[in-house]
């Protein structure tokens, strides 16, 4: 065995549940390292379906952890499930989005010093198409009931009136995932718990063994209240946002003076600078800079997010001071991803080739499309405009 298996069992335990919200069968994981003593096999799975945005880093500094704790990580890049859940990508571009997931999920670790050489990532229609796969699918829906696929999704699939019933094939593919990536445990954000019971619940009656389930807790967005929306563009910053556009989302986030439990901000402090920072800089470390105008009693350094969190509920920091803080503090995140991004034709492709924008019909040129290297001949970009057009590019919700 290789060295990381130099973690001791408890510490590896402890790195691997670190600021989890749940874990469902602990034992599974427990035993496999204390028991089996191996590394444990787990995977975090993501739809490409817009565009990952600062959210995507709360997941990354698990992900680290679980490298960290000698842990065997796959991403799985859940193309068909981007697909399943109502299109929200279309198959004609849906495998640049995957790639484009890939290089920001690679520009993010990179960017937080995280070794991604063991990390291994998977495309789900490399192995969902066909065989095994597909006749798994079919056991699955004779074992699961309409509703209780129905209710696994409900916090993942898109819910619209009308469902399609892909939705309802997105959950049992979900959870055949962890038999065909050969994990010991899957890693989600809490919203994928119901899918995470069902895959508890139906997978030893196909034959096959029952998983441990990992849990984040959800990411807050920067709208009212918290929340992420798709409605509100606002609400979350994007990887490739200009340092400009970050300050103008960041200046229109609520964020009321003294408020401390409806702050967008506060949480954004909380559940992605303050890991960063301790993945960075050990354990414990905290430091938030604010550059405050002198005339308002000039710059500023919190050394723990408590005395940050008590300084903005007794008024001793305003809300537009806390918000310099944060747009630089994302600022500064972003600035080695824009960097990558400016540097890696790869990436460059994807992000044009995977979103590519509605060209009006009447301005739009016949042009031949070009689509060397799809995994879907026939038609990239094809009718890739119209359908874009179609389809929501906002993500529904953070996964993470
Ligand atoms: N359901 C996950 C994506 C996913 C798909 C398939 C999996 O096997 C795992 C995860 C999401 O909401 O983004």
């Amino acid at each position: 065995m290789s060295d990381s298996t130099t973690v001791d069992p408890q510490v590896a335990y402890d790195l691997i549940t670190k600021n989890l919200q749940e874990v469902l069968n602990p034992q599974i994981i427990k035993n496999v390292l204390e028991v089996e003593k191996r590394h444990l096999k787990l995977y975090w799975g993501t739809a490409p379906t817009g565009r990952p945005h600062c959210g995507y880093f709360v997941a990354m500094t698990k992900l680290a952890d679980f490298l960290r704790a000698g842990c065997e990580v796959t991403v799985l890049l859940a193309d068909l499930h981007a697909f399943l859940d109502n299109m929200k990508a279309p198959l004609e571009v849906v495998n640049y989005r995957a790639k484009y997931y890939e290089c920001s999920i690679k520009a993010i670790l990179r960017s937080i010093n995280v070794p991604i050489e063991k990390l291994k990532f998977v495309v789900g229609s490399s192995y969902q198409q066909g065989g095994d796969y597909t006749l798994d699918i079919f056991k699955l829906s004779n074992i699961v009931s309409q509703n209780d696929a129905k209710r696994a999704g409900a916090d993942v699939v898109k819910q619209v009136s009308n469902p399609l019933l892909s939705g309802l094939i997105y959950p049992l593919m979900q959870a055949l995932d962890e038999e065909y990536l050969g994990v010991d445990a899957q890693f989600g954000g809490v919203d994928q718990r119901k899918i995470f019971v069902l895959a508890e619940e139906n997978l030893e009656k196909i034959g096959y063994k029952k998983r441990a389930h990992l849990m984040n807790p959800m990411v807050p967005g920067l709208g009212q209240g918290g929340k992420m929306s798709a409605s509100d563009p606002n609400s979350k910053i994007d990887l490739l946002e200009e340092p400009k556009q970050v300050k103008k989302k960041i200046n229109s986030a609520f964020c009321a003076p003294g408020n401390v439990e409806e702050n967008g901000l506060l949480s954004f402090v909380e559940f992605v600078v303050r890991p960063i920072q301790e993945l960075k800089h050990g354990d414990g470390y905290f430091s938030f800079h604010i550059d405050r105008p002198e005339k308002f009693g000039g710059p500023l350094t919190f050394e723990s997010f408590d005395a940050l969190k008590q300084a903005f509920k007794e008024e001793q920091l305003a809300p537009p001071d806390l918000k310099t803080g944060v747009a630089d503090a994302i600022n500064e995140l972003l600035a080695p991803i824009r960097e990558e991004y400016a540097n890696n034709k790869e990436y460059q492709e994807a992000n044009e080739k995977g979103y590519p924008v509605a060209v009006p019909e009447k301005t739009k040129k016949a042009k031949k499309p070009k689509n060397k290297g799809s995994r879907y001949p026939g038609g990239a970009n094809a009718n890739a405009n119209a359908k874009v057009a179609e389809v929501t590019e906002e993500l529904k919700k953070t996964t993470v």
